[in-house]
């Protein structure tokens, strides 16, 4: 069983590690919010980076809550990278929710329901709850075996230090359950949540480092405690309104978090979590910590959607919410108006709005040097230039592309470094849009239902580039 869960964890590391946007680890800023030529995987793009710094400065002030900003550009020009390098530099307390703006349409939830699931992901609730805790070294265990199997409850004794003193409790048959669970043993320094009996391993102490039974990988080395061996102590909790929502949702439970199948949840659910929450800030016991809630392809949205987002920016607790979209003027989602972006005017003037740039060839070299060590693929020179030249006549996300075919290409025919015959192989093997529509054209009336007419096309679809 432990295997088991060993493997699979692996493997969602792995398609964790080559996703499209993995090499992303931040907006490369530097103290001063300047962007940095290239680091952390960011490449150019550098106002639309420097905008995203400053309001991920201003997030981090909690001053800029009930605003939203929209990412607009062509496509392929960072628009989601720029997003991830937001999330990332966010850090692990500041909730961070991504969707795509179709995933709402289905037939399980409305979609104001399923847009509201994501806004309840991107608003964290950090609860602090005092506990008493006794936490020290394990001098000795002893458990009292009855004398008749199975006569009398076991019961025993333990006695723990710190540097400053000793004290023996009374064991009951769960304590000694629970320490037999983590196998807790003289010389393990363990901490004990008084109200649950809870019995966590902190590690072994220092003092038992020479002991031969405490060597493996796996043992850690702590300091014997000093102090009270009883301590109050202050723990924080960090979740998501979502995740008390379906929690606290009677037709679900708290396995859907864990399938995602989490249906609609009633508004009564939501309002008396609300009022909770709201008693718990007004006592001091929770913080609201507004997080991110990205919309990729935000034209995707219809009307009523942009009308729930606007009534929806204006409650307190609300997100930050970033949008993004390669649209231009386009008709609105459930309309006959066009739009800018396909964005009513009135959401847009609500927007703070970056705009992304096409690459310029030397951007576009660097951005593939970086995806060939993220994807361990080791390319010539000159094959690099030639895939940057194919980034530059087709699209940066093309020439991604043929980074893994490429390698793939020079697996099989044992080389160790991707050459240009490589590049040349999957460039004439898989095509690109240019070259796809370009025959689309050419074999229209072997298609069913084809209603381009001649001279329609792309004039400059003609790629002659490797011939
Ligand atoms: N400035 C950059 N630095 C490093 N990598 C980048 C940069 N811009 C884009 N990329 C990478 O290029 C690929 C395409 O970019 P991305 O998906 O962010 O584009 P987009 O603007 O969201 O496109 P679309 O409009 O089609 O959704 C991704 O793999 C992304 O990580």
């Amino acid at each position: 069983m432990a295997d088991l869960k060993l493997s699979e964890t692996r493997d969602l590391t792995r398609i964790e590690r080559i996703g499209a946007h993995s090499h992303i680890r931040g907006l490369g800023l530097d103290s001063a919010l300047e962007p940095r030529a290239v680091s952390e995987g960011m490449v150019g793009q550098t106002s639309a980076r420097k905008a995203a710094g400053v309001i991920l400065q201003m997030i981090k002030e909690g001053r800029i809550a009930g605003r939203a900003v929209l990412i607009a550009g062509q496509p392929g020009t960072g628009k989601t990278a720029i997003a991830m390098g937001m999330a990332k530099s966010l850090g692990l307390e500041t909730p961070f929710a991504m969707i795509s703006a179709s995933e709402i349409f289905s037939l399980e939830m409305s979609k104001t329901e399923a847009l509201m699931q994501s806004f309840r992901k991107a608003i964290g609730v950090r609860i602090k709850e005092e506990t008493e805790v006794i936490e020290g070294e394990v001098v000795e265990v002893q458990i009292d075996r009855p004398a008749v199997a199975g006569a009398a409850l076991k019961t025993g004794k333990l006695t723990m230090k710190t540097t400053e003193m000793e004290g023996v409790y009374d064991l009951g048959a769960k304590m000694i359950e629970s320490l037999g669970k983590e196998k807790v043993q003289s010389g393990d320094v363990i901490a004990i949540d008084k109200p649950s009996g809870k019995v966590t391993k902190l590690g072994r102490s220092f003092s038992r480092s020479r002991d031969y039974d405490a060597i493996g990988p796996q043992v850690r080395f702590v300091q014997c405690p000093d102090g009270e061996l009883q301590k109050r102590k202050e723990i924080v909790h960090c979740v998501t309104l979502h995740e008390i929502d379906v929690i606290n949702s009677r037709t679900q439970g708290f396995l859907a978090l864990f399938t995602g199948d989490t249906g609609e949840i009633r508004a009564e659910v939501r309002e008396q979590i609300d009022t909770k929450v709201a008693e718990w800030r007004e006592e001091g016991k929770a913080e609201i910590v507004p997080g991110v809630l990205f919309i990729d392809e935000v034209h995707m949205l219809d009307i009523e959607c942009f009308s729930f987002l606007n009534r929806a920016l204006e409650n307190e607790m609300a997100p930050i919410v970033v949008v993004a979209t390669n649209r231009g003027i386009t008709t609105i989602r459930g309309t006959n108006y066009k739009s800018p972006h396909g964005i009513p005017i009135d959401l847009l003037d609500r927007l703070l709005i970056i705009t992304t740039q096409p690459y310029t060839k030397d951007d576009i070299g660097k951005i593939l040097d970086i995806r060939c060590q993220e994807e361990d693929v080791e390319m010539a020179e000159e094959a690099k230039a030639l895939l940057t030249h194919i980034g530059v006549e087709t699209s940066l996300r093309y020439a991604i592309h043929l980074i893994t075919a490429a390698a793939l290409a020079c697996q099989k025919r044992k080389g160790k470094v991707v050459e240009n015959e490589d590049i040349t192989r999957v460039y004439n093997l898989f095509l690109d849009v240019k070259r796809s529509t370009q025959y689309l054209m050419e074999y229209q009336e072997q298609y069913m239902f084809s209603e381009a007419s001649i001279g329609d096309g792309d004039e400059d679809g003609t790629n002659a580039m490797l011939s």
